[in-house]
């Protein structure tokens, strides 16, 4: 080993081991808080808070993109003040993170009932006059997010979701009780926990070697086409889902599965996106659309997969009243699988 690559390897095991070690900590330091009532009311303390109303967050605008900007715990008392409300309200708050200073980072709904409050929901237009933004639905906010507060608040969002959802033990009927980090609720009257829970989703990109194929339901923006994605029924494998969701969508068989990411998706109510490639079995390519699922799908060319990941829709009806052919956006898992398709498509084709 030369020198210079000896240092070399040192400075990558130095950074290595620093980067794993802040990693590190931060894990443990939210483990902690998830476990304990009081170090989490303790963090509180020296916490910021992002603020949702009717699970929209609160969001400012800045040069075409949308910031989510937090408060901390002395701002957001008085604002409750402000409008009348009791600070216990911010034991509905739930705990989604810290940065790598071990500040905490909590999201609150103001919007949703609380148990805190007789008068839950907090008047929307004058809080947003008072917090100079404006609460948005996530679904018309997300793609305009830088990723970190994209993954930030869909993880609020789902969290504060399930709480209010969960207000009661489905088997004796109380209420349930929070613990202070949002991690789990407990039926006090027989000790049952419950754990937020997600969706999983399967979204596959089927290839036959040279083409991949796209769908479309009725629900997605004009000429908007994505993969095949499915929930997965209880008792399923991941590949079990692959196989069962291409063939119910679009009648054909998949062989030789090939796991690609994941991704965490509020929509509709927080699922786990479990990405894959697929191939179909040789031959075996004549797509049979389920109409009750799909309104069309169809085998694309890499060339035109590879223009269309350039483009940005939403698109308006072209003259001949057709809408231009486009992919989801960069933060959309399926875009991603998509991309990595085309790529390796360019992989294989050049020389050896
Ligand atoms: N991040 C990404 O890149 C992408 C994400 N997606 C997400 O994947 C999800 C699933 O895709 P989709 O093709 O719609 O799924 P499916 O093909 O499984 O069809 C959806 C239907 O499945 C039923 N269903 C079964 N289990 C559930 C459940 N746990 N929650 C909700 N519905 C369930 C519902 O039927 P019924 O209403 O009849 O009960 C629903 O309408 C979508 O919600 C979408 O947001 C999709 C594409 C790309
Ligand atoms: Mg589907």
């Amino acid at each position: 080993m030369s020198l210079y690559c000896g240092i070399a390897c040192r400075r990558k095991f130095f950074w290595c081991y620093r980067l794993l070690s802040t990693y590190v900590t931060k894990t443990r330091y939210l483990f902690e808080l998830k476990e304990d009532d009081d170090a989490c009311k303790k963090a509180q303390q020296t916490g910021a808070f992002y603020l949702f109303h009717s699970l929209a967050p609160l969001l400012q605008t800045s040069a075409h993109q949308y910031l989510a900007p937090r408060h901390s715990l002395l701002e957001l008392e008085r604002l409750l003040g402000k409008f009348g409300q009791d600070a216990q309200r911010i034991e509905d708050s739930v705990l989604i993170g810290c940065s790598e200073q071990q500040e905490a980072w909590f999201a609150l709904d103001l919007g949703l009932d609380s148990s805190f409050s007789i008068s839950a929901s907090l008047h929307k237009p004058e809080m947003e006059t008072e917090l100079k933004g404006s609460f948005i639905e996530l679904r018309n906010a997300l793609f305009q997010l830088n990723a970190r507060d994209a993954s930030l608040l869909s993880t609020a969002q789902a969290l504060l979701r399930w709480h209010d959802a969960h207000q009661f033990c489905s088997r004796s009927g109380q209420p349930t009780k929070k613990n202070v980090a949002g991690s789990k609720r407990v039926c006090p009257s027989n000790n049952i926990i419950y754990y937020p829970q997600m969706a999983p989703v399967v979204i596959t990109l089927v290839s036959d070697g040279t083409r991949c194929l796209l769908a479309r339901q009725s629900s997605f923006p004009k000429g908007m086409y994505s993969a095949l994605a499915g929930f997965c029924d209880i008792g399923e494998s991941v590949e079990e889902t692959i196989r069962r969701e291409v063939a119910e969508e679009v009648g054909l068989e998949v062989e030789s599965l090939q796991y690609y990411a994941s991704q965490h998706w509020p929509f509709p109510s927080g699922s786990l996106m479990i990405a894959c490639h697929a191939t179909v079995k040789p031959g075996q390519t004549e797509i049979q659309v389920n109409l009750r699922e799909l309104e069309t799908a169809a085998w694309f060319s890499h060339d035109d997969v590879a223009t269309a990941l350039k483009r940005k829709g939403p698109y308006t009806q072209q003259q001949n009243g057709t809408f231009p052919f486009w992919l989801p956006p960069k933060l959309a898992i399926s875009h991603q699988l998509i991309k990595e398709w085309v790529e390796k498509q360019i992989c294989s084709s050049l020389p050896a």
